[in-house]
């Protein structure tokens, strides 16, 4: 049998660090939202009792260190299925981008082995079973748009933002999360006022929502990559009601309300930068729910 499964990125809409902890981790708050950027996996039945992973993209590792193979991984020791399975990865989502694409592919197959193999887990045990593989996992298994909490596995559910486009430029480097955490310094640290952003979605409003957002780990990343900076300003300039990194970078999002100021922002980042993708937010209309 065959299931195919879409795993959507994200973007972070605020991000905060409140304090790092015992364990080596942050504490964050953040607000993170799905959008229509998505890689396409098929799982499939195989003969042999493994789990094999098929990719185009050279940046996908095919072993233990795939997050999809290691969501595999865990719920076979977990419920001790003597299966194997071939997870082919159509990889859309940039890689080390901030934009959580393994996290999502070890959600998305988590929620199809559930499937595949009949394991009846409810979505909440799958988002925690998910939070044992890395912090966006548990995001990711519910999607829509959310609070996260703790390391950022707490997750508390939000209403949709507002309709808007949402323009995505990476620039072409990768950037280590671990590192931009190791680099952060909490006593210079702007914080954005997250009660703010979560009022501004409760009440739909999309000026407000580019007002409070920000993000604390995009000074890390720009002190060490001019070009996330040169797009932000590229960005502003061609008219994004907001402009931000995403997660610890490097991809840089632009929010944009009105259709006739898109094209003009997406030829202008297309000048000069390689990835660059226009796409819509998924809101609460695709959460994941089974
Ligand atoms: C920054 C964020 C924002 O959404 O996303 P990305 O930029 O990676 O997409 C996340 O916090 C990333 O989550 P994720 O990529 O799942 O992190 P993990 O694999 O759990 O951790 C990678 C490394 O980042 C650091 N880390 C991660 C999460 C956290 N709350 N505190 C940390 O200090 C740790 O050093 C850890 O070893
Ligand atoms: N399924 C996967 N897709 C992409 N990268 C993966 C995957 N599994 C593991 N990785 C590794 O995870 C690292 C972070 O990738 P990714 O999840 O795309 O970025 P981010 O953490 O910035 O959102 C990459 O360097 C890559 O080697």
């Amino acid at each position: 049998m065959k299931i195919l499964v879409k795993a959507p990125a994200k973007i972070n809409l605020s991000l905060d660090v409140l304090h790092k902890r015992n364990d080596g981790y942050h504490e964050v708050e953040m607000v993170m939202t799905t959008i229509d950027l998505a890689d396409h996996i098929e799982l499939s039945d195989i003969r042999d009792n493994e789990i094999q992973i098929v990719s185009q993209n050279r940046f996908v590792p095919d072993d233990g260190r795939n997050l999809a193979y290691q969501a595999a991984q865990l719920l076979k020791d977990r419920y001790h299925i003597q299966k194997g399975v071939s997870i082919a990865i159509d990889k859309v989502i940039p890689v080390a981008a901030g934009l959580a694409g393994g996290s999502s592919d070890a959600a998305a197959t988590l929620r199809g082995l559930n499937q595949l193999w009949g394991l009846g887990l409810s979505v909440d045990e799958l988002a925690d079973l998910g939070a044992e593989i890395g912090s966006d996992v548990s995001f990711c298994v519910y999607g829509g748009t959310a609070i996260a909490r703790g390391r950022g596995e707490k997750i508390t559910h939000l209403q949709a933002p507002p309709n808007c486009w949402v323009i995505l430029a990476k620039p072409s480097i990768g950037v280590s999360t671990a590192e931009v955490y190791r680099n952060l310094d909490l006593n210079h640290v702007d914080h954005p006022d997250i009660q703010a952003m979560i009022a501004a979605i409760e009440r739909q409003n999309f000026q407000q929502i580019c007002n409070v957002a920000g993000n604390v780990l995009e000074n890390v990343t720009l002190k060490s990559y001019p070009q996330v900076k040169h797009i932000k300003d590229q960005m502003k300039r061609f008219g994004a009601d907001l402009v931000l990194m995403s997660g610890s970078g490097p991809t840089v999002f632009g929010l944009v309300q009105h259709d006739s100021r898109l094209q003009r922002i997406y030829n202008g980042l297309r000048g000069f930068c390689d990835q660059v993708f226009a796409v819509r937010m998924l809101g609460e209309r695709e959460r994941f729910l089974y």
